[in-house]
């Protein structure tokens, strides 16, 4: 097992500013002026909201653009953990003044407020991201995805191992938030990723204990555990941790209920998806393959600040895949880096071997060679950094 890491925050982490949501013209404004009120109108439209829920949608709406972030209601169960959060420092601001990733995260957390998501009441649990979720599951591609896996199971083992871990890696392209903005900009490919470490990752599966932070659920997801399912059954690792959101987050973020709804999918699927799909069910009720939702996977907060806990099960795995744009924003920091910062030097705090796999839908990167910096950059300008068609996998062992 891995040494814990040294926990000091190390120098490129301090000097980097944080990304803020105040810049014209800038990504993150973007996402709080116009993915996020668009983000309302889906919706109220995918729902028969009746008129308390229409009106505390129309405040979020409004208080969101014009207004200063206030604290949860008194009657709400982690109003606590939001003010040790940072709230106490960001309320009273405007949502643009704060962190980007502090401010959209909330933005999450009111809008579950403003569904009914958390009071009891008829409203109460019930995901209003859900009906996009599932309709994800239910498309062409999805379905040719599944049948893929046939021609696949021909191949030996270690071009099936790669080959899913890019399925997992461009997976995360599929996310429904990333699609209501301006992001992706239709040029997607499976382009050269921009930092290639899967050798170095694939060394790191040695039979032990695998920790996969998900992101999206669905077309993310199911490449996710398609992985799991290969790792497990090929004793590559012995037990593996999924760890997913305890409530629905950033659109398509994973619950467990989209875990089970995945593996439904999967299990209903014929040939090698279908009998995937029962090795991971199994696996999941003999105990290779837990499911964790702690409370910190909706935190506002870089990993850099996870609680003991947390960082103790994190130092206990062999290794550690943080999947998606989000997570590496948490993972390395959501800061101005230039990229190229070493990976290993923003994530020195990790409690163990750590890998982000990731497609590029947020201004923050690290870890580049100069010479791909400088190509990225003549080929489009900065667009290479939020329009998903770029991706990379990197590790610090
Ligand atoms: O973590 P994911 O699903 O890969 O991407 C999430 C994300 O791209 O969506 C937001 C915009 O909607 C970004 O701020 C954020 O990083």
């Amino acid at each position: 097992m891995p040494e814990p890491a040294d926990s000091a925050e190390p120098p490129a982490r301090a000097d980097a500013p944080v990304i803020l949501g105040d810049v014209p013209g800038s990504f993150p404004r973007s996402v709080l002026a116009e993915r996020h009120p668009a983000l309302i109108r889906k919706v109220r439209d995918a729902f028969p909201y009746g008129p308390d829920r229409q009106r505390a949608l129309d405040a979020l709406l409004k208080n969101s653009a014009e207004g200063v972030l206030e604290p949860l209601d008194a009657g709400a169960a982690d109003r606590e953990r939001w003010e040790v959060w940072g709230g106490s420092e960001h309320f009273g601001r405007s949502w643009f003044d704060v962190p980007f990733l502090w401010s959209e995260s909330y933005f999450y957390r009111r809008l579950l407020d403003a569904v009914g998501y958390f009071v009891p009441g008829p409203w109460q649990g019930v995901d209003p991201f859900r009906p996009f979720k599932l309709a994800e599951l239910d498309t062409p591609e999805a379905e040719a995805e599944l049948v893929a896996l046939d021609e696949l199971a021909e191949r030996p083992a270690a071009d099936r191992e790669e080959a899913l871990l890019l399925g997992s890696l461009w997976g995360n392209r599929a996310d429904l938030g990333f699609r209501l903005g301006a992001g992706g900009d239709g040029t997607a490919t499976d382009s050269p990723l921009v930092v290639d470490e899967g050798e170095a990752l694939r060394s790191l599966f040695a039979g032990g204990t695998l920790c996969l932070v998900a992101d999206n659920s669905g077309r993310e997801l199911i490449p996710d555990l398609l992985l799991i399912d290969h790792l497990l059954s090929g004793r590559r690792v012995e037990r593996a941790v999924l760890h997913v959101k305890p409530y629905p987050y950033y659109v398509s973020d994973a619950t467990t209920a989209d875990v089970v709804d995945a593996l439904r999918r999967l299990t209903a699927a014929t040939g090698a998806a279908g009998a995937s799909g029962h090795r991971l069910w199994s696996a999941m009720t003999d105990g290779r393959l837990t499911v964790r939702a702690h409370p910190f996977s909706c935190a506002p907060l870089p990993y850099a600040d996870m609680p003991d806990d947390l960082r103790r099960e994190f130092a206990g795995a062999d290794v550690t895949i943080m999947k998606g744009d989000l997570n590496y924003r948490r993972l390395v920091g959501d800061r101005h880096y230039p990229a190229t910062t070493p990976f290993a030097g923003t994530t020195a705090y990790f409690p163990g071997p750590v890998a982000a796999l990731r497609t590029l839908k947020s201004d923050v990167v690290v870890g580049l060679d100069p010479r791909t910096e400088t190509a990225l950059v003549a080929d489009r300008d900065q667009r290479w950094r939020t329009g998903g068609t770029h991706a990379l996998i990197q590790v610090r062992r």
